[in-house]
């Protein structure tokens, strides 16, 4: 089971995270039109300290193909992760940036929430390497961050109907990954906000440790 932790903002969480042993180490990359984004400069800084066999997964929440692909280009992540919400950033926006930066695998994040979900999912299998499912509002240009879970029936019926390898998203941290994995048997799981501090945007140390060791043993 693999495991991708968001949103790492220094070379020192980098280093640490990647030494537990998580797969996809996430960065939230931008010029500052979302909050927190990490400009292309300081993004290259924390990558420089993730440790192999660990990846960089670059997530870029703007719809603008054009600066996704400009700021890939300058950083040359293991993972482009695209999180603009699926109205904004199609399937065929997403094959061209495919096409136009070949050795980066593209991960898509989806939207769950209800039926529609699954014809959303299914319009980038075959062109994203990964879909990460991720719970949202509707009113949000940006899929994800939210803190909590989605409708774990809809996220399964997704696994069983896509190719492509699914990350589950959406409220997970040490307490019910386990019951998630279950529940949508995923490719790998993912957190954020159960992860990080109380009351802050860096993370618990400790927390991704238990989050990272529970998501291992419940396949073991
Ligand atoms: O990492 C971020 O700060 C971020 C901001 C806005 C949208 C998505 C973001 N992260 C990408 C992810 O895929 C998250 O890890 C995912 O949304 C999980 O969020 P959470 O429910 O907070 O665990």
């Amino acid at each position: 089971m693999l495991t991708q932790i968001y949103e790492i903002s220094s070379p020192e969480e980098a280093r640490v995270i990647s030494a537990i042993g998580v797969d996809h180490v996430g960065i939230l990359v931008g010029n500052g039109e979302f909050p927190r984004e990490q400009p292309v400069a300081a993004a290259a800084t924390i990558a420089a300290a993730i440790a192999p066999p660990a990846k960089f997964s670059a997530l870029f929440l703007t719809a603008d193909t054009g600066l996704v692909e400009a700021w890939a280009r300058a950083l040359r992540p293991a993972i482009i992760h695209l999180g603009a919400s699926p109205d904004l950033l199609g399937p065929a926006a997403t094959a061209a940036l495919k096409r136009a930066l070949p050795g980066c695998a593209i991960m898509r994040s989806v939207p769950v929430s209800d039926e529609a979900s699954l014809a959303i999912a299914r319009s980038y299998d075959g062109i994203a390497d990964w879909l990460l499912l991720d719970s949202h509002r509707p009113q949000d240009r940006q899929i994800g961050a939210l803190g909590v879970t989605h409708d774990w029936r809809i996220s399964r019926r997704i696994v069983e109907a896509v190719g492509v390898p699914v990350i589950l998203a959406g409220g997970l941290g040490p307490g019910n990954v386990a019951e998630a994995i279950q529940a949508v048997r995923p490719a790998g799981v993912d957190s954020k906000t159960r992860t990080d501090q109380d009351g802050s945007h860096a993370k618990d140390i400790e927390r991704v440790r238990r989050f990272h060791a529970a998501a291992r043993a419940a396949v073991a």
